[in-house]
């Protein structure tokens, strides 16, 4: 006997007339949209509209959590074509129409995420009901992988919420919660979950709700009015100043949406459709949706492969500085752990008490927390300056100062105050974990788990094993960074890991260049333009000069003269400038300053005058090369163990052009023969640092690529 093939969307009639459809994929624990429903959906509205006692519909979720989270992107993958692409958005655009123009009043009850296809599916429905849970969200954020909604999301948000809202939510991506969608005017009522579909069936059966706060004249208005012109070129110019026109689905959502506003819905759409199929074929689309699979697919890994991570129950935390209290606080507010801090001094532990309080503070005051949850969470941080509290702390994070000898003897204590099965992650930068483990009792139970600053942001975690590490502990560790947000990538041990291996070549190369008589300005604008969130000469005033030249020396002792940092920059701690903590560096950080300003002094104390000439595009391509170069002597030496890994942790840890996808995914792009015939020609002219490493040669060789 064969199964029966399980729909996604099943209608049942209740007894007050109105037709609820579940939608709940077979075998997914979040529902996406696939083109293989269209004909089951047809199929479903045949049936609806052969029912002339329907009074309504109500569309809700099967899941507990999600409504419907996006379409499924593995279809535009399956596109080889703009046409195929194009397609596949006007076959939506059709389902969605047919289901707006049904003369029954039809309802989205929304639980959870309503995302990207989601929405639209839910913007198509003549109302909205969402229920108050901080698990629901709405957003359209196909720009986010290169790409506009293609199944008239263009067309009816701005319709609905204004021509401002509308472009913000899509240019940005932003999620809304369901109190900014009613304020909106996006969803018609919030009401508990308990009552979600209660709610949905009553507002069906009043009839077709108007859009909740009337915008759709607005739309109109504004187009007709002489303020047209500027809300899409003001539109166009914030989203791309921040782009740098890296990002084609920009122009196209504002292109689209104009000529939705000025030539009616239906050339909208089609507009909408073609824009669609043109950027699916983008290479940046391509790029960034390699990057939703690869972090897909390292949600599902555990790290240690076949083996099961250990229930954590309570953390600690070892130093209450900058790291140690935002490792606490994620641990509390992400993973919903109770954490233990030890510091020595009393302003250790309040420093950390104090940051736990000032990241929730905003959050209460926004309701994103209520009264009593703030309350559980402040709680949930206790502070000593013994190891009491430490017995039944499943893991230890370490943040005390970068001091070998100190997170020696921070191992030990852990393994005398703590319990057997203790965990001990160190977050060192640049010591290697061999030697934070080297006279340990447990040394399998010690492990690094690097954050990147500050640590409540920025979502890459390092976790670095060594030769002893066992893999219960590699899971665990893996399992608990996931739990506070965290994107973990594992890694090898060894001087600077992978994310500051690769950062620092590319900093001794714009200190080069600055040394060379480039302008510090005309340098960050080079990586800015590249893609880079900050330029390197920003970040080093970000990341403390004087951080960057202790961790310099440890790598070039380490790993050969290709790191070595140009002497001339102990001037500058010599001078007392560490960046932006001491309100000295590069830049003036003193309270005259206006906006970004170059500190000049800076030039004479380097003796350098700045006359350089170089063109943007070789001061970028002169610093990422050698970083390029790196990432593929990590692979080659597995500090990484794959370039999906080396490609998520530039991304998530240093702010690598998501749009390239990464250094391995952007070496592919340029070439892996003509890459190395670049760093050749550097090297040649500039010196041994440039030569490719050997795997880079073969693969020259082979004509070979990474993916
Ligand atoms: N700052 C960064 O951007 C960054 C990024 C990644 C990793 N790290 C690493 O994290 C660690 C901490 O860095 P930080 O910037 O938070 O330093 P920090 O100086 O701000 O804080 C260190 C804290 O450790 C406390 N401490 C010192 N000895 C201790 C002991 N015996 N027991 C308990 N507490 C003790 C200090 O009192 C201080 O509060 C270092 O290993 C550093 O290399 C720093």
């Amino acid at each position: 006997m064969t199964e029966a093939k399980q729909n996604a969307f099943t209608l049942e009639v209740q007894e007050n007339g109105i037709g609820v459809i579940t939608i709940d994929v077979p075998g997914e624990s979040m529902n996406t949209l696939k083109a293989s429903f269209a004909d089951e959906v047809t199929e479903l509205l045949e049936t609806i509209k052969a029912n002339s006692e329907l009074k309504g519909l109500v569309f809700i979720s099967g899941k507990p959590t999600s409504f419907v989270a996006g379409a499924d992107i593995r279809m535009i993958n399956d596109c080889r074509t703009a046409a195929d692409a194009e397609s596949l958005a006007r076959q939506g655009q059709a389902l969605f129409n047919e289901l707006e123009s049904l003369p029954i009043p039809v309802i989205a009850a929304i639980h959870g995420p309503a995302l990207g296809g989601g929405l639209e599916l839910a913007l198509a429905c003549h109302g909205r009901v969402v229920s108050d849970s901080p698990k629901t969200v709405l957003g359209l954020p196909e720009v986010q992988l290169g790409l506009l909604p293609g199944s008239g999301g263009t067309q009816r948000l701005p319709r609905l919420v204004g021509l401002q809202q509308g472009l913000t939510m899509m240019l940005t991506g932003k999620q809304l919660r369901p109190k900014q969608a009613y304020k909106l005017g996006l969803v018609n009522e919030v009401v508990p979950q308990s009552i979600l579909l209660e709610a949905a069936m009553e507002l069906a059966l009043k009839g077709k709700p108007t859009a909740p706060k009337a915008k759709l004249n607005t739309m109109g208005k504004v187009l007709e009015g002489p303020l047209k012109s500027v809300l899409f070129s003001k539109a166009r110019e914030q989203a791309q100043k921040k782009a740098l026109n890296n990002y084609p689905a920009i122009d196209r959502i504002i292109d689209t949406v104009r000529i939705g506003a000025t030539q009616g819905f239906e050339a909208g759409l089609a507009y909408e459709a073609k824009q669609f199929g043109e950027l699916a074929m983008t290479s940046v689309s391509k790029q960034l949706r390699g990057i939703f699979f690869a972090t897909t697919e390292m949600k599902r890994e555990t790290g240690a492969e076949g083996v099961q991570p250990a229930l954590i129950k309570k953390a600690a935390v070892l130093g209450g500085g900058l790291m140690g209290g935002g490792i606490a606080h994620v641990t509390i507010n992400k993973a919903k752990l109770p954490v233990r801090l030890k510091d020595i001094s009393n302003d250790g532990v309040n420093n950390a008490l104090a940051y736990h309080h000032k990241l929730l503070a905003p959050r209460l005051k926004r309701r994103h927390l209520t009264k009593a949850e703030f309350e559980k969470q402040i709680l949930m941080l206790t502070g000593t300056l013994d190891y009491s509290g430490f017995k039944d702390a499943d893991i230890v994070v370490e943040a005390v100062f970068e001091d070998l000898e100190l997170k020696q003897q921070m191992v030990a204590d852990v393994e005398t105050h703590g319990a057997e099965h203790t965990i001990f992650a160190t977050n060192t930068s640049s010591l290697p974990i061999t030697q934070i483990a080297a006279k340990a009792k447990r040394p399998e139970q010690v492990i690094g788990l690097h954050y990147f600053s500050p640590v409540e942001k920025m979502p890459l975690a390092e976790i670095i094993t060594h030769a002893k590490t066992s893999p219960e502990t590699i899971a665990t560790t893996v399992e608990f960074a996931k739990r506070q947000g965290k994107t973990p990538i594992v890694v090898a041990d060894g001087a600077g890991f992978y994310v500051n291996r690769i950062l620092a070549p590319y900093m001794n190369e714009a200190a080069r260049l600055l040394l060379a008589g480039e302008p510090i300005e005309a340098l960050d604008k080079a990586l800015v333009k590249f893609g880079f969130p900050v330029g390197p000469i920003a970040l080093l005033d970000e990341v403390g000069i004087d951080v960057a030249s202790k961790v310099a020396p440890i790598l070039s002792n380490e790993l050969g003269e290709r790191f070595d940092a140009p002497e001339a920059f102990q001037k500058l701690i010599d001078d007392g400038r560490k960046g932006r903590k001491s309100k000295k560096g590069f830049y003036r950080y003193d309270s005259k300053a206006k906006g970004k300003e170059v500190d000049t002094s800076v030039y004479s104390l380097l003796g350098v005058s700045p006359n350089g000439s170089m063109s943007t595009h070789d001061m970028a391509e002169r610093c990422v090369l050698p970083m390029l170069n790196e990432a593929a002597w990590c692979l080659q030496e597995n500090i990484i163990q794959s370039p999906r890994d080396g490609d998520i942790g530039a991304i998530f840890g240093i702010g690598f052009p998501p749009f390239l996808g990464g250094p391995f995914r952007y070496m592919d792009t340029l070439g892996i023969k003509t890459l190395v015939a670049r760093l050749e020609s550097y090297a040649e002219k500039e010196g041994s640092r440039f030569e490719p490493c050997d795997l880079l040669k073969e693969m020259a060789e082979k004509e070979s690529s990474f993916y």
